[in-house]
């Protein structure tokens, strides 16, 4: 078996605007706009790191926010000659104090962003939505995805960009991405060829053969089938999710006299278990999110609108502790279980994984 790894994770808001002379003339992003930025960073902490055990979460994104400190509310051209997502989250790099730095990622806005990997690699992201009706035509009879249905389908797809690169490509992957939409967006999915068991899974394979014709650097194509589930391929590998929150009150044993967190308080956590297998030949998917959604019931019932605090064999109430002991929970019943995430607020928790790859990018 492979070695757990523990990452944490925190994101981070900022407000600043920008102007981005490298793009062309006429360009709306080209002349002074603002955004509401996000940074967000996941690092593999030494043990000793925090101020304490357990809020190795908090002093991220204290640490974080110390040095978005220096973006927000600013005009970014004062700080950096070209101000793109990617060169963002390059001075935030370069400037912020956290060891073990895994990747780190800026979003610009809902709909885009970069992240840069662990290997220095920069990621340019877009967000795409359409609407669409399908059916899966091969689950048991009564299942409710075998009855014609729609969704408001998201697509995240994550494309390399070269050395040089100064973010024009986010304009490539929207005008790459239109042909897509023209065939998926109101349209009923098991219409279209290759698209006739049109699992989530499925659709992101469709994604990824279709965009890979003219992104040949696309590292991945992510899609949401509702808010709580979707899959993320990258031509080979398949990954589902499925995603609760939980509604819980929480007391860090650890913390000090006088600190806040040692009262009862609480959060509503969000969990997100990662499955990574290959395809069942006749269902199209890794697993069925219900069946995911159904063997964790008992675990998750045990942990919302729980006192955590109050849970035998939990080492402490804090988001890496909660993920081990939600892996021993549940770890055996899931097979292809290979990660839990536990984000004590959005964006911030601990990322925990055992499978033979590596935790994707943010999803
Ligand atoms: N691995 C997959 N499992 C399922 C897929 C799929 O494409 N791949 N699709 C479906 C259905 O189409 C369904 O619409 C979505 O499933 P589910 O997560 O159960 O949806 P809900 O939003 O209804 O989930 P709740 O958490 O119960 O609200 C099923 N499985």
């Amino acid at each position: 078996m492979t070695q757990e790894r523990l990452m944490h994770a925190a994101s981070v808001p900022f407000e600043a605007a920008r102007e981005l002379d490298i793009l062309p003339q006429g360009h709306r992003a080209r002349g002074l706009h603002g955004h509401s930025f996000r940074a967000r960073v996941r690092a593999s902490l030494p043990e000793d790191w925090a101020q304490f055990k357990g809020v190795e979460t908090d002093d991220l994104e204290r640490a974080l926010a110390g040095c978005v400190r220096g973006l927000d509310y600013r005009y970014l051209n004062d700080q950096l000659a070209v101000p793109t997502d990617e060169n963002l989250a390059r001075w935030i790099r370069e400037r912020v104090d956290i060891p073990g730095l895994d990747s780190i990622g800026i979003r610009s806005a809902a709909d885009r962003g970069a992240d840069i990997d662990p290997h220095g690699q920069v990621h340019v992201w877009r967000r795409f939505r359409f609407e669409s009706a399908h059916q899966l035509p091969n689950v048991p009879p009564g299942h409710k995805c075998g009855r014609m249905h729609g969704h408001g389908f998201v697509v995240a797809v994550h494309c390399k960009q070269g050395e040089h690169g100064m973010g024009m490509d986010s304009d490539q992957l929207e005008r790459c991405w239109q042909p897509l939409h023209q065939e998926l967006d109101h349209a009923c999915l098991n219409d279209i060829p290759g698209l006739d068991n049109p699992t989530s899974e499925h659709i992101a394979g469709w994604i990824w053969r279709r965009l890979q014709q003219t992104l040949p650097d696309l590292s991945w194509v992510t899609v949401y089938e509702t808010a709580t589930a979707g899959c993320s391929h990258d031509g080979e590998h398949y990954r589902i999710w499925k995603e609760m929150s939980l509604d819980s009150a929480v007391r860090l044993n650890n913390a000090p006299q006088g600190d806040r967190r040692r009262r009862i308080h609480g959060h509503s956590f969000t969990v997100r278990l990662h499955l990574l297998a290959g395809l069942d030949q006749v269902m199209g998917w890794v697993m069925d999110y219900g069946d995911v959604k159904t063997l964790f019931r008992p675990v998750f019932e045990r942990l919302d609108h729980q006192p955590l605090h109050g849970l035998p064999d939990l080492a402490d109430t804090d988001p890496a502790s909660l993920a081990r002991w939600t892996r021993r929970a549940i770890g055996d019943q899931l097979p292809a279980l290979d990660r839990i995430d536990f984000y004590q607020t959005p964006g911030c928790g601990a990322i925990l994984s055992w499978g033979a790859r590596p935790p994707a990018l943010p999803i």
